[in-house]
């Protein structure tokens, strides 16, 4: 199967934070622009710090490297690049993640964030692009509540609510009063669990937060009665393999559990996490597996068709969407 057929599957990325798609190159000229110095000679220096061994040692550099993110601007410029990436890998909606408290710990406004965003997405061709704050529960259940608070005066801006960072230790449950209130709002949630966290952290998305979808969610397979609900519910699982290769959740593509998930009558998607530090944007992903797994265009074009059903669009955009273009 060539990259052209694979770009031309109609599909969305429903899984890809912002911050993630920061390229080495953009990080430099936004720091020279904001007049910072990186810890870094040069962008093959630090491209070759993207050795990771974990989650946590992903996120020690990336919540580091996004401190170049100062201004409007500079999110308008990372949110066009992603979306001139997308458009060239065939990507005909975007449900894009960003850190708010990521961004508001440093002093940036979320103003600026959302103008950046805003800009970037009124001005391209294409994807159509919906935003997904999420809370980074290492922080807590106060410090999203705090953050919410920020949040819902624009919440006709936003699709969804999210929760990420290191998982491990950071349950679900307690978030349960922050994701009824983003509920009550009109915000659905959607819930990283079951990336490097047990399986019972799905189970609490779905229960104690009344997740729509999960992020990742690979570890559901541990708990057989889980991964029934999940089937029967159809609730989708945004799954990222070449993330869960680059952060050691399993030692080689081979070995990923998406030929189980797929056995087991899941709703699977297919996205690229965070794109400019795990090897690939959208069609990259779609092409390892499709090479990996021996899958042929059918079974590709299967797992766009589901992630467009997967997203949070208009069932009317959803059907124009997997039309021809
Ligand atoms: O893969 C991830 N997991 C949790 N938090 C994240 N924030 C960016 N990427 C990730
Ligand atoms: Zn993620």
């Amino acid at each position: 199967m060539d990259r052209a057929e694979i770009v031309d599957i109609p599909k969305a990325e429903l899984h890809v934070h912002i911050e993630g798609t920061l390229e080495p190159e953009l990080a430099f000229l936004l720091a020279r622009r904001n007049g910072l110095t990186l810890p870094y000679a040069d962008s093959t220096e630090l491209r070759a710090r993207y050795a990771f061994t974990s989650l946590q040692s992903f996120l020690d550099l990336y919540y580091g490297l996004m401190d170049v993110l100062r201004t409007a601007e500079d999110f308008r410029d990372l949110t066009t690049a992603y979306l001139d990436k997308a458009r060239q890998d065939g990507i005909r909606h975007a449900e894009i993640f960003f850190d708010p408290q990521a961004h508001l710990r440093r002093g940036v406004p979320l103003e600026a964030m959302l103008e950046g965003f805003g800009a970037a997405i009124a001005a391209s061709e294409g994807p159509s692009a919906y935003l997904i704050p999420c809370f980074l529960r290492d922080l807590g259940p106060g410090a999203a509540m705090d953050t919410l608070d920020e949040l819902l005066p624009y919440a006709d801006r936003f699709a969804a609510v999210g929760l990420d960072s290191a998982e491990a230790g950071h349950p679900p449950e307690p978030f349960a009063d922050v994701f009824a209130r983003a509920r009550a709002a009109g915000l659905p949630a959607v819930a990283h669990a079951g990336e490097e966290g047990p399986s019972d952290y799905v189970r609490q998305a779905l229960v104690s937060l009344h997740a729509r979808r999960i992020d990742h969610g690979v570890r559901c397979l541990d708990d057989p009665e889980l991964v029934l609900r999940l089937a029967a519910e159809q609730i989708p699982l945004t799954v990222c393999p070449l993330s869960n290769v680059m952060l050691g959740g399993v030692a080689r593509i081979e070995e990923h559990a998406l030929p189980r998930l797929l056995a087991a009558g899941l709703t699977v998607t297919l996205n690229s996490d965070d794109p400019a530090y795990f090897g690939g944007y959208l069609a990259d992903v779609y092409q390892h597996v499709a090479r990996t797994f021996g899958y042929d265009i059918a079974t590709m074009r299967a797992f766009g068709e589901t992630s467009i059903r997967a997203s949070f669009l208009p069932a009317a955009e959803q059907q124009r969407l997997l039309g021809p273009l």
